[in-house]
């Protein structure tokens, strides 16, 4: 799938430049969407993503109401794909994706090789996890430097 990339201006998302000064990858960046107070971990995939850890499950989130605020956040001039995480262990993460122009997806390649990067940046898996989306299982490897591996089944989802 490529590698990831990290940068400020390669997801894009407009920072403050003394947070985004010389910072090669942003984690764990706070924002406000409604009532909700999130932090966001930026990872591109080629597309932008932004990935935020959340302690409950992810069923239970209100994704629909968070995700629009969220793609269109004025940090994102180009707007993002918005993934939710809830770590079952450290070799598996529940998940589910709001894409950019589509709303929440069954499933998101992409999405999930932002998961396993942000995941393993952040220390929660290692090189290889399974992400659990409502629509199936997709494994991502990433050894943290090079091109992300994802491994999973395609179907018709409609
Ligand atoms: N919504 C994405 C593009 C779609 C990603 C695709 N579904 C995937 O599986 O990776 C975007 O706007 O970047």
């Amino acid at each position: 799938m490529g590698k990831p990339r990290f940068a400020p201006s390669d997801i894009p998302v407009n920072l403050d430049p003394a947070i985004s000064l010389n910072r090669q990858t942003i984690i764990n960046y706070a924002i406000h969407p409604g009532d909700f107070r999130l932090f966001l971990t930026f990872v591109s995939m080629g597309n932008p993503h932004a990935v935020t850890f959340i302690d409950q499950p992810v069923e239970e989130f209100p994704l629909h109401n968070i995700g629009p605020l969220v793609e269109r956040h004025p940090i994102f001039p180009k707007r993002v794909n918005f993934e939710v995480v809830n770590i079952r262990d450290d070799g598996n993460l529940d998940a589910r994706v709001w894409e950019r122009g589509s709303g929440e997806t069954m499933a998101c390649g992409t999405g999930a090789c932002a998961i396993g990067v942000a995941s393993r940046l952040l220390g929660h898996t290692g090189d290889r996890v399974a992400v659990h989306l409502p629509g199936g299982t997709l494994t991502i490897d990433w050894d943290g430097t090079d091109e992300v591996y994802l491994e999973g089944p395609a179907g018709r989802g409609f």
